[in-house]
């Protein structure tokens, strides 16, 4: 099959338990809750995202014809060196393209591979790091992982609903937008009432980096 890639770019993780890490970005085209179009926001399933995710106009974006020609290009916009290869597969939302294939042919050229995943959709098998991120008011399907990481404060998904799910890592990421600093607080304060939970911050955001 085809994907459909907004953007690749090589930049540091800027999230969650792998903070810090060189990375190539994989941002798939596409979302099932969200059409991407503003007029559309307001009327979608998840309504807070701030991430450009329509067509494939973005740096290193286009149309790949087959798994074997989107991982050259993974393998082409590493600039790491021959250690930790990392390629973080996100979106829109990821599991709608990311296919057996994909993983093959990824792991061949040496990647440790992540996803960032709504967790609407099972993950396949292969994925060596997977980060949840759930939305209220949308199934959570892939309740198993390596990090959840939910955006706070969401009326509708409060942590309580979470904490004991699986996973290695639980993260408060607050949610950007107008409201961001007050969220902060509040995160904040949440991590230090529940030790269970651990702040993530968007720290490509804070030094201004992809
Ligand atoms: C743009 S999403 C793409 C991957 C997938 N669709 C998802 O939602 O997890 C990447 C990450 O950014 C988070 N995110 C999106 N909008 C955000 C916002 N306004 N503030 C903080 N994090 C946000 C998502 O929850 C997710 O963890
Ligand atoms: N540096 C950096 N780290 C990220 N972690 C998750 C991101 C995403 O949009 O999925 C992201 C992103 O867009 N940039
Ligand atoms: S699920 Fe992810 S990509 Fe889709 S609209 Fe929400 S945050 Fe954005
Ligand atoms: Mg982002």
């Amino acid at each position: 099959m085809s994907y459909a890639v907004k953007e690749l770019f090589h930049t540091l993780q800027g999230e969650g338990a792998q903070a810090g890490r060189a990375a190539v970005f994989c941002r798939f085209s596409g979302c099932n809750l969200w059409s991407g179009r503003e007029e559309d926001r307001a009327g979608a399933a998840c309504r807070f995202c701030d991430t450009d995710f329509v067509g494939m106009d973005g740096e290193g974006g286009g149309r790949f014809a087959s798994a074997e020609v989107l991982a050259e290009a993974i393998a082409a916009t590493w600039a790491g060196g021959a250690a930790n290869r990392y390629v973080v597969f996100t979106g829109g939302e990821p599991l709608l393209q990311l296919d057996a294939s994909l993983i093959t042919a990824v792991h061949a050229r040496g990647f440790e591979i992540a996803v960032e995943t709504n967790g609407t959709l099972p993950a396949p098998p292969g994925i060596d790091w997977i980060c949840v991120s759930p939305k209220a008011g949308n199934p959570l399907v892939q309740t198993t992982g390596d990090e959840l990481k939910l955006v706070f404060p969401q009326a509708e998904a409060p942590p309580e609903h979470f904490a004991d799910l699986p996973f290695r890592h639980h993260f408060l990421q607050p949610m950007d937008g107008p409201e961001a600093a007050a969220n902060t607080a509040r995160a904040v304060a949440y991590c230090r009432s529940d030790a269970r939970w651990r702040l993530s911050l968007q720290t490509h955001k804070i030094i201004g980096i992809p």
